[in-house]
Protein backbone atom coordinates (compact mmCIF):
# COMPACT_ATOMS: atom_id res chain seq x y z
CA UNK A 1 0.00 0.00 0.00
CA UNK A 2 1.45 3.13 -1.28
CA UNK A 3 1.67 6.36 1.30
CA UNK A 4 -1.63 7.83 -0.63
CA UNK A 5 -3.82 4.63 -0.54
CA UNK A 6 -2.54 4.74 3.55
CA UNK A 7 -3.99 8.21 3.84
CA UNK A 8 -7.22 8.27 1.85
CA UNK A 9 -8.15 5.33 3.84
CA UNK A 10 -7.63 7.24 6.76
CA UNK A 11 -9.60 10.14 5.29
CA UNK A 12 -12.13 7.61 3.93
CA UNK A 13 -12.88 7.03 7.89
CA UNK A 14 -13.04 10.19 8.87
CA UNK A 15 -15.55 11.58 6.57
CA UNK A 16 -17.97 8.66 7.47
CA UNK A 17 -17.45 9.49 11.17
CA UNK A 18 -18.04 13.70 10.38
CA UNK A 19 -21.37 12.40 8.67
CA UNK A 20 -22.70 11.14 11.78
CA UNK A 21 -21.92 14.37 13.30
CA UNK A 22 -24.70 17.08 13.66
CA UNK A 23 -22.67 20.08 14.48
CA UNK A 24 -24.08 23.87 12.98
CA UNK A 25 -21.94 24.92 10.37
CA UNK A 26 -19.32 27.49 10.84
CA UNK A 27 -20.74 31.01 9.66
CA UNK A 28 -17.63 32.09 7.32
CA UNK A 29 -17.22 35.95 8.50
CA UNK A 30 -14.94 37.15 4.80
CA UNK A 31 -15.71 37.13 1.22
CA UNK A 32 -14.82 34.69 -1.28
CA UNK A 33 -11.26 35.87 -2.92
CA UNK A 34 -10.31 35.28 -6.80
CA UNK A 35 -6.67 33.61 -6.69
CA UNK A 36 -6.98 33.10 -10.72
CA UNK A 37 -7.66 36.78 -11.01
CA UNK A 38 -4.31 37.82 -8.79
CA UNK A 39 -2.64 35.58 -10.29
CA UNK A 40 -3.29 36.85 -14.15
CA UNK A 41 -2.82 40.39 -12.84
CA UNK A 42 0.53 39.94 -11.50
CA UNK A 43 3.82 40.82 -13.12
CA UNK A 44 5.82 38.74 -11.33
CA UNK A 45 5.18 35.00 -10.15
CA UNK A 46 2.50 34.78 -7.53
CA UNK A 47 3.62 32.49 -4.19
CA UNK A 48 0.86 30.52 -2.46
CA UNK A 49 2.54 30.37 1.02
CA UNK A 50 1.58 27.56 3.05
CA UNK A 51 1.17 26.76 6.69
CA UNK A 52 2.91 23.31 7.40
CA UNK A 53 3.36 22.04 10.52
CA UNK A 54 4.76 18.70 9.63
CA UNK A 55 4.61 16.24 6.81
CA UNK A 56 4.72 12.62 5.90
CA UNK A 57 8.24 13.00 4.33
CA UNK A 58 9.99 15.37 6.78
CA UNK A 59 8.22 14.83 9.86
CA UNK A 60 7.80 17.85 12.32
CA UNK A 61 9.14 21.41 10.41
CA UNK A 62 7.38 23.77 12.76
CA UNK A 63 5.39 22.29 15.45
CA UNK A 64 5.14 25.12 17.69
CA UNK A 65 4.31 28.09 14.81
CA UNK A 66 1.98 30.94 15.47
CA UNK A 67 0.11 30.32 12.51
CA UNK A 68 -1.94 33.82 12.96
CA UNK A 69 1.69 35.65 12.56
CA UNK A 70 3.17 33.59 10.06
CA UNK A 71 -0.50 34.24 7.95
CA UNK A 72 -0.28 37.83 8.47
CA UNK A 73 3.97 38.19 7.13
CA UNK A 74 2.77 35.98 4.18
CA UNK A 75 0.16 38.22 3.56
CA UNK A 76 2.28 41.44 4.22
CA UNK A 77 5.54 39.84 2.10
CA UNK A 78 3.08 39.49 -1.03
CA UNK A 79 1.63 36.52 -1.19
CA UNK A 80 -1.26 35.73 -3.63
CA UNK A 81 -3.18 33.36 -1.21
CA UNK A 82 -2.45 31.51 2.05
CA UNK A 83 -2.66 27.49 1.96
CA UNK A 84 -3.61 26.00 5.05
CA UNK A 85 -3.00 21.95 5.46
CA UNK A 86 -6.12 20.83 7.57
CA UNK A 87 -5.22 17.40 7.66
CA UNK A 88 -4.69 16.48 11.36
CA UNK A 89 -3.25 12.62 11.04
CA UNK A 90 -0.48 13.55 8.53
CA UNK A 91 0.38 16.95 8.66
CA UNK A 92 -1.12 18.10 11.94
CA UNK A 93 -3.34 20.51 11.17
CA UNK A 94 -7.06 21.22 11.15
CA UNK A 95 -10.54 23.39 9.67
CA UNK A 96 -10.12 25.67 12.98
CA UNK A 97 -6.12 26.75 12.00
CA UNK A 98 -7.98 27.31 7.89
CA UNK A 99 -10.94 29.56 10.37
CA UNK A 100 -8.21 31.17 12.05
CA UNK A 101 -5.99 32.17 9.44
CA UNK A 102 -8.70 33.22 7.14
CA UNK A 103 -10.28 35.55 9.47
CA UNK A 104 -7.11 37.64 9.83
CA UNK A 105 -6.26 37.93 6.08
CA UNK A 106 -7.92 39.99 2.92
CA UNK A 107 -6.33 37.03 0.36
CA UNK A 108 -7.83 33.45 -0.62
CA UNK A 109 -6.90 30.43 1.65
CA UNK A 110 -6.51 27.52 0.21
CA UNK A 111 -8.07 24.22 1.75
CA UNK A 112 -5.43 21.50 1.91
CA UNK A 113 -6.80 18.21 2.18
CA UNK A 114 -7.43 15.02 0.68
CA UNK A 115 -10.97 16.01 -0.54
CA UNK A 116 -13.10 12.89 -1.23
CA UNK A 117 -16.71 14.31 -0.87
CA UNK A 118 -18.78 17.23 -0.80
CA UNK A 119 -18.95 17.13 3.00
CA UNK A 120 -15.44 18.30 2.87
CA UNK A 121 -16.12 21.20 0.41
CA UNK A 122 -19.20 22.46 2.60
CA UNK A 123 -16.64 22.62 5.76
CA UNK A 124 -13.81 23.89 3.95
CA UNK A 125 -16.39 26.72 2.28
CA UNK A 126 -17.93 27.47 5.88
CA UNK A 127 -14.73 27.61 7.75
CA UNK A 128 -13.27 30.38 5.00
CA UNK A 129 -11.54 28.21 2.46
CA UNK A 130 -12.01 30.58 -1.46
CA UNK A 131 -9.74 27.29 -2.71
CA UNK A 132 -9.60 23.78 -2.58
CA UNK A 133 -7.80 21.13 -3.42
CA UNK A 134 -8.56 18.22 -5.85
CA UNK A 135 -5.90 16.00 -6.18
CA UNK A 136 -5.90 13.44 -9.18
CA UNK A 137 -3.78 10.90 -8.20
CA UNK A 138 -6.70 10.31 -5.12
CA UNK A 139 -9.36 10.30 -7.47
CA UNK A 140 -11.41 8.53 -10.03
CA UNK A 141 -11.83 10.41 -13.00
CA UNK A 142 -15.69 10.75 -12.32
CA UNK A 143 -15.64 11.48 -8.48
CA UNK A 144 -13.00 14.20 -10.16
CA UNK A 145 -15.59 15.71 -12.39
CA UNK A 146 -18.08 15.45 -9.46
CA UNK A 147 -16.05 17.48 -6.87
CA UNK A 148 -15.04 20.04 -9.10
CA UNK A 149 -18.62 20.65 -9.97
CA UNK A 150 -19.82 20.80 -6.90
CA UNK A 151 -17.27 23.03 -5.60
CA UNK A 152 -17.49 25.49 -8.55
CA UNK A 153 -21.32 25.30 -7.93
CA UNK A 154 -20.49 26.74 -4.81
CA UNK A 155 -18.10 29.72 -6.04
CA UNK A 156 -15.28 28.36 -5.03
CA UNK A 157 -12.08 27.83 -6.74
CA UNK A 158 -10.24 24.60 -7.14
CA UNK A 159 -7.17 23.63 -7.61
CA UNK A 160 -6.26 20.62 -9.65
CA UNK A 161 -3.26 18.91 -8.89
CA UNK A 162 -1.30 16.81 -11.27
CA UNK A 163 2.15 15.10 -10.95
CA UNK A 164 1.86 13.33 -14.36
CA UNK A 165 0.71 12.99 -18.34
CA UNK A 166 -2.52 11.06 -17.59
CA UNK A 167 -3.39 12.99 -14.61
CA UNK A 168 -2.85 16.11 -16.33
CA UNK A 169 -5.16 15.04 -19.43
CA UNK A 170 -7.83 13.98 -16.89
CA UNK A 171 -7.59 17.32 -15.14
CA UNK A 172 -8.14 18.81 -18.42
CA UNK A 173 -11.40 17.36 -18.77
CA UNK A 174 -13.03 20.11 -17.00
CA UNK A 175 -11.52 22.82 -18.28
CA UNK A 176 -9.74 24.27 -15.20
CA UNK A 177 -8.70 27.51 -14.49
CA UNK A 178 -6.00 26.39 -11.95
CA UNK A 179 -3.98 23.40 -12.06
CA UNK A 180 -1.30 22.40 -10.11
CA UNK A 181 1.78 20.46 -10.82
CA UNK A 182 3.16 18.83 -7.89
CA UNK A 183 6.55 18.18 -8.47
CA UNK A 184 6.57 15.43 -5.60
CA UNK A 185 5.52 11.95 -5.99
CA UNK A 186 3.06 11.52 -3.66
CA UNK A 187 3.58 7.51 -3.71
CA UNK A 188 7.10 8.02 -3.09
CA UNK A 189 8.07 11.38 -1.81
CA UNK A 190 10.77 12.18 -4.68
CA UNK A 191 10.72 15.61 -5.39
CA UNK A 192 11.67 16.76 -9.19
CA UNK A 193 11.28 20.49 -10.65
CA UNK A 194 11.61 19.05 -14.05
CA UNK A 195 8.07 17.67 -13.69
CA UNK A 196 6.98 21.06 -14.02
CA UNK A 197 9.21 21.63 -17.41
CA UNK A 198 7.72 18.29 -18.29
CA UNK A 199 4.02 19.20 -17.95
CA UNK A 200 3.54 22.35 -18.82
CA UNK A 201 4.74 22.00 -22.10
CA UNK A 202 1.49 19.44 -22.41
CA UNK A 203 -0.87 22.49 -21.48
CA UNK A 204 -2.09 24.23 -24.93
CA UNK A 205 -4.37 26.97 -23.33
CA UNK A 206 -3.25 30.14 -22.30
CA UNK A 207 -4.62 32.19 -19.26
CA UNK A 208 -4.57 29.50 -16.91
CA UNK A 209 -2.90 29.51 -13.35
CA UNK A 210 -0.43 26.92 -13.64
CA UNK A 211 1.24 26.39 -10.32
CA UNK A 212 4.59 24.70 -9.71
CA UNK A 213 4.29 23.15 -6.26
CA UNK A 214 7.34 21.41 -4.20
CA UNK A 215 10.60 21.76 -3.84
CA UNK A 216 10.60 25.49 -3.76
CA UNK A 217 13.57 26.86 -1.91
CA UNK A 218 15.93 29.90 -3.77
CA UNK A 219 15.20 32.20 -6.59
CA UNK A 220 16.63 29.96 -9.18
CA UNK A 221 14.07 27.39 -8.44
CA UNK A 222 11.25 30.06 -8.99
CA UNK A 223 12.95 31.02 -12.30
CA UNK A 224 13.08 27.48 -13.34
CA UNK A 225 9.51 27.17 -12.51
CA UNK A 226 8.70 30.74 -14.56
CA UNK A 227 10.56 29.80 -17.34
CA UNK A 228 8.69 26.50 -18.13
CA UNK A 229 5.66 28.50 -18.19
CA UNK A 230 4.52 28.53 -14.58
CA UNK A 231 2.67 31.84 -13.27
CA UNK A 232 2.75 30.34 -9.75
CA UNK A 233 4.20 28.79 -7.22
CA UNK A 234 3.45 27.28 -4.15
CA UNK A 235 6.12 27.14 -1.10
CA UNK A 236 5.75 25.13 2.56
CA UNK A 237 9.16 24.12 3.90
CA UNK A 238 10.72 26.31 2.84
CA UNK A 239 8.84 29.57 4.63
CA UNK A 240 7.98 27.52 7.05
CA UNK A 241 11.81 27.25 7.99
CA UNK A 242 12.37 30.63 7.16
CA UNK A 243 14.13 33.07 9.68
CA UNK A 244 13.39 35.87 7.30
CA UNK A 245 9.63 35.23 5.29
CA UNK A 246 9.96 38.92 3.79
CA UNK A 247 12.74 38.52 2.45
CA UNK A 248 12.69 35.16 1.19
CA UNK A 249 9.54 35.69 -0.35
CA UNK A 250 11.27 38.53 -1.92
CA UNK A 251 13.79 36.56 -3.47
CA UNK A 252 10.89 34.36 -4.99
CA UNK A 253 9.08 36.87 -6.41
CA UNK A 254 10.55 36.54 -9.85
CA UNK A 255 9.55 39.30 -12.54
CA UNK A 256 7.32 37.17 -15.57
CA UNK A 257 7.88 38.14 -19.30
CA UNK A 258 4.51 37.55 -20.94
CA UNK A 259 5.79 34.86 -22.85
CA UNK A 260 4.96 32.38 -19.93
CA UNK A 261 2.33 29.95 -20.75
CA UNK A 262 0.46 31.26 -17.61
CA UNK A 263 0.47 34.72 -18.49
CA UNK A 264 -1.75 37.03 -19.70
O1 LIG B 1 4.81 17.09 1.97
C1 LIG B 1 4.63 15.86 2.07
O2 LIG B 1 5.40 15.11 2.67
C2 LIG B 1 3.41 15.21 1.46
C3 LIG B 1 3.26 13.84 1.54
C4 LIG B 1 2.15 13.21 1.02
C5 LIG B 1 1.15 13.96 0.43
C6 LIG B 1 1.29 15.35 0.33
C7 LIG B 1 2.40 15.98 0.84
N1 LIG B 1 2.56 17.33 0.80
C8 LIG B 1 1.57 18.23 0.32
C9 LIG B 1 2.14 19.22 -0.61
O3 LIG B 1 1.81 19.16 -1.76
C10 LIG B 1 3.13 20.22 -0.10
O4 LIG B 1 2.80 20.55 1.22
C11 LIG B 1 3.23 21.51 -0.86
O5 LIG B 1 3.32 21.35 -2.22
C12 LIG B 1 4.47 22.31 -0.37
O6 LIG B 1 5.64 21.53 -0.53
P1 LIG B 1 7.03 22.00 0.07
O7 LIG B 1 7.27 23.42 -0.37
O8 LIG B 1 8.05 21.07 -0.50
O9 LIG B 1 6.92 21.91 1.57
Amino acid sequence: MTFLEKIIDKKKQEVAERKLQTFGKHTRKNPIYSLHKSVQAADHISIIAEIKRASPSKGAIQMNVDILEQAKQYEQSGAAAISVLTDESFFHGSLNDLKAVSEVVSIPVLCKDFTIDEIQIDDAKNAGASIILLILAALPLERFQRLYNYATEQGLEVLCEVHNADELKDALTVSPKIIGINNRNLKTFEVDLQTTTELVQQIDENGLTIISESGMRTKEDAELARNAGANTILVGETLMRSENVEKDMQALQVPLSSSAKGAF
